[in-house]
């Protein structure tokens, strides 16, 4: 079989089974296990700060930024010693935002959203009028839910936000110019349209995916982000005052976390080249749907149906240690060794989010009568954290991170497991957007790391003597 026959096995691969797809393409896959993948060993010897970490495990110094700030351990004469974690927006404590907020109703994001892209708390004036903003710009340009998000219909909405946000390019007069009175457009334009864009883009995978009825709301005026959504998800519009504020309390929590996390490095690296904020806002969609990133919420979903259908009972301790045991040997769940919802690049003690939302989960189970659901999550979190420490050395601080428990209050508020990453897209965005102006504001230095090669050099060979 030639390259040409191979290639066009490839190309039209949408339901090709994935080991015929390996065995028809052998050859190719050879060539490939031969020539890209990176011995391990190479890491150490060429000294590769390997996923940008010391080897202290802190993250390598790349950037400043005033926007978040992410506290997870302490450096004791240059060694890493774990603490409870802390998160600050602009300088402000995570647990002062969510606990001292009494008149903000079920607005509290929209509060965040501008102390996040201004640096500073909105006065009652600036509040009406930036919510009166974000309200004028929910609705999606003309055309747009029909041509883009109904025509196209996607399984995957984070895949569908993507594509939505590269599109969203054409309908902007000024894509590429980078003056700040037009980035702040563009971020705000993107922030109010991205939850109508995933709540529509759930209506049609709903639809067209799973075969139910289609239903098309128009955006709510005057009220925030999370009645929005949830006015649009929901066949009938309806909503409770509980289920809005913890919503509301998801996106406050998800909203930001510093310049190093994959998603927000992403804008960073890619808006120092100078390009458009649609390109850098939806590199970072694409970024923030990864398992090993905000996509880890559906992972925790998932791993825990995966979990009910090998142990006989939930509640069993002993059940769920055997199957996160093989869940570290890569022998359960999806084989690669990760216990969804556990570990952090930076928390060590705690994820001061998660602490926040596994007290909401808590507190939910406890009024709908799902205690047993509860108390299986918070076995994954004390036996996995066991199990990684007896694993890893003792040396290894871990904790739940925001992805173990978001998910299990989206549950318990009948939001449905697809909007579970895109609710935290919807939430960064504006982290995001603060981060994208911050960029093209302050650093004009394009982003460059070096990689080294460690092949030896060959000659060319021309395509007569080749065997
Ligand atoms: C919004 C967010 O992005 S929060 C994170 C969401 N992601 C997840 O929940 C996925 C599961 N967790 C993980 O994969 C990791 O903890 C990450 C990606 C979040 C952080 O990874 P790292 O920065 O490499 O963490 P850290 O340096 O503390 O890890 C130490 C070791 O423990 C392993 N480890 C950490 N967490 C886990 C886990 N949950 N399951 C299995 N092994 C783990 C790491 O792979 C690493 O192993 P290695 O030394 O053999 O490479
Ligand atoms: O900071 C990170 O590495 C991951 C992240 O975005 C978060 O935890 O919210």
């Amino acid at each position: 079989m030639g390259f040409a026959d191979i290639f066009n096995q490839v190309l039209p691969g949408q339901n090709t089974d994935l080991k015929q797809l390996k065995l028809t393409n052998q050859h190719l896959v050879d060539l490939a296990n031969q020539n890209n993948v990176i011995a391990p060993e190479n890491f150490k010897r060429f000294d590769i700060k390997h996923g940008l970490r010391n080897n202290n495990g802190t993250g390598v110094l790349v950037g400043i930024t005033g926007i978040s700030d992410v506290h997870g351990y302490q450096l004791i004469d240059g060694e890493k010693s774990p603490d409870e974690g802390r998160l600050y927006y602009r300088g402000i404590d995570l647990y002062d935002i969510v606990s001292k907020n009494a008149s903000s109703g079920t607005r509290l994001f929209e509060e965040t959203i501008f102390l996040l892209l201004f640096g500073q708390l909105p006065n009652p004036q600036e509040l009406e009028d930036f919510n009166n903003m974000i309200d004028a710009y929910r609705q999606l340009p003309q055309g747009f839910t029909e041509n883009m998000i109904l025509k196209i219909p996607s399984q995957d909405i984070m895949n569908k936000l993507q594509r939505s946000i590269l599109v969203l390019y054409s309908h902007d007069e000024h894509p590429d110019e980078l003056a700040v009175e037009n980035l702040i457009l563009q971020c705000i334009k993107l922030i109010a349209r991205v939850p109508t864009i995933v709540s529509y883009g759930y209506q049609a995978k709903r639809h067209y995916f799973d075969r139910k009825s289609l239903f098309i709301h128009a955006p709510k005026e005057g009220v925030g982000t999370a009645e929005n959504i949830l006015h649009m998800i929901r066949s009938d519009n309806q909503y409770t005052e509980t289920e809005a504020s913890t919503l509301d309390l998801a996106l406050v929590l998800h909203a930001d976390h510093g310049g190093g996390n994959n998603s927000a490095f992403a804008v960073h690296v890619v808006s120092s080249s100078g390009t458009d904020t649609y390109s850098a806002i939806s590199t970072a969609v694409g970024s923030l749907k990864g398992p090993k990133h905000g996509g880890a919420n559906n992972r925790v979903r998932d791993m825990m149906l995966d979990l009910n259908q090998n142990v006989t009972d939930i509640g069993n301790a002993d059940e769920i240690r055997a199957y996160l045991e093989k869940v570290i040997n890569k022998e359960a769940y999806d084989g690669s060794g990760l216990i969804y919802g556990l570990g952090h690049a930076v928390y060590t003690k705690s994820d001061p989010r998660a602490v926040i939302l596994k007290e909401k989960a808590r507190q939910l189970a406890t009024e709908k009568g799902k205690l047993k659901l509860f108390s299986l999550y918070e076995n994954v979190e004390l036996i996995g954290i066991e199990l990684l420490r007896k694993k890893k050395g003792p040396g290894l601080t871990i904790c739940a991170n925001v992805d173990l428990y978001s998910g299990l209050v989206y549950q318990l508020l009948d939001i449905p497991e697809e909007l579970y990453t895109p609710l935290f897209a919807v939430a960064r965005m504006a982290g995001w957007c603060a981060h994208r102006i911050e960029q093209v504001m302050s650093d004009t230095k394009i982003i460059r790391p070096a990689y080294v090669c460690p092949h030896q050099r060959q000659k060319y060979t021309p395509l007569s003597d080749r065997k």
